[in-house]
């Protein structure tokens, strides 16, 4: 039996249009589900104007910045943590490219080809880097003991490694 690989965290978004509609919401996770994603801790929360700009803090300046924070501050939103070896990338190829209009050219099975609006209403987010996510999920789960996950993670590799 191949060693198990190692599980890695995302922080995902599913953005307001997204949650407003409860039949796509339901639809996305179970793409989350059938794509094997753990998820490990979400919440449902209504940014401020602040909350919007420090998380999006990098494009201020850039023509789309104002829009973007309009949008996330439009609706409530879903946060989820998602658990998976190399949940980062999978997660971001499960989503597509950024601009779901593209996405519905160059890869129509993404979900932001399938559910996405426009480039800036583009229904999801994930983290894009392993740095970016552990600031990501500090943002949104201050609570969550990210040391503890991956001692946690240590364990069960050495656990798995034993049982070979
Ligand atoms: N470089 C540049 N691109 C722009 C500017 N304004 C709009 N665009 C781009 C953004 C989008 O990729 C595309 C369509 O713009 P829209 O105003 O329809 O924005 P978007 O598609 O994000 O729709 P939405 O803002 O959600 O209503 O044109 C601009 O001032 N500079
Ligand atoms: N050219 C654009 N026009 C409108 N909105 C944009 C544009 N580029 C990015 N955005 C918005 O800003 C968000 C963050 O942009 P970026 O980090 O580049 O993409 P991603 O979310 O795919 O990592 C995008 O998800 C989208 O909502
Ligand atoms: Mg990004």
């Amino acid at each position: 039996m191949p060693p198990r690989p190692p599980a890695q965290l995302t922080l995902a978004l599913l953005k307001p249009d997204l949650t407003a509609n409860s039949i796509k919401t339901a639809k996305v996770f179970a793409h989350i589900q059938k794509n094997e994603f753990n998820i490990v801790a979400q919440k449902k929360l209504l940014w401020s104007k602040r909350d919007a700009e420090a998380f999006y803090g990098e494009h201020r300046g850039k023509f789309f910045f104002e829009r973007l924070c309009g949008y996330m501050t439009s609706g409530h939103f879903h946060a989820l943590i998602l658990e998976k070896p190399n949940a980062i990338q999978d997660w971001r190829a499960l989503i597509g490219p950024t601009h779901p209009p593209r996405a519905r050219i160059n890869a129509p099975s993404t979900l932001r080809s399938l559910y996405g609006l426009t480039d800036t209403r583009n229904s999801f987010h994930g983290s894009d880097a392993v740095d970016t996510a552990k600031n990501e999920i500090g943002f949104f789960f201050p609570e969550f003991e990210l040391d503890r996950w991956e001692e946690e993670q240590k364990h069960r590799s050495c656990v798995s490694d034993t049982k070979e």
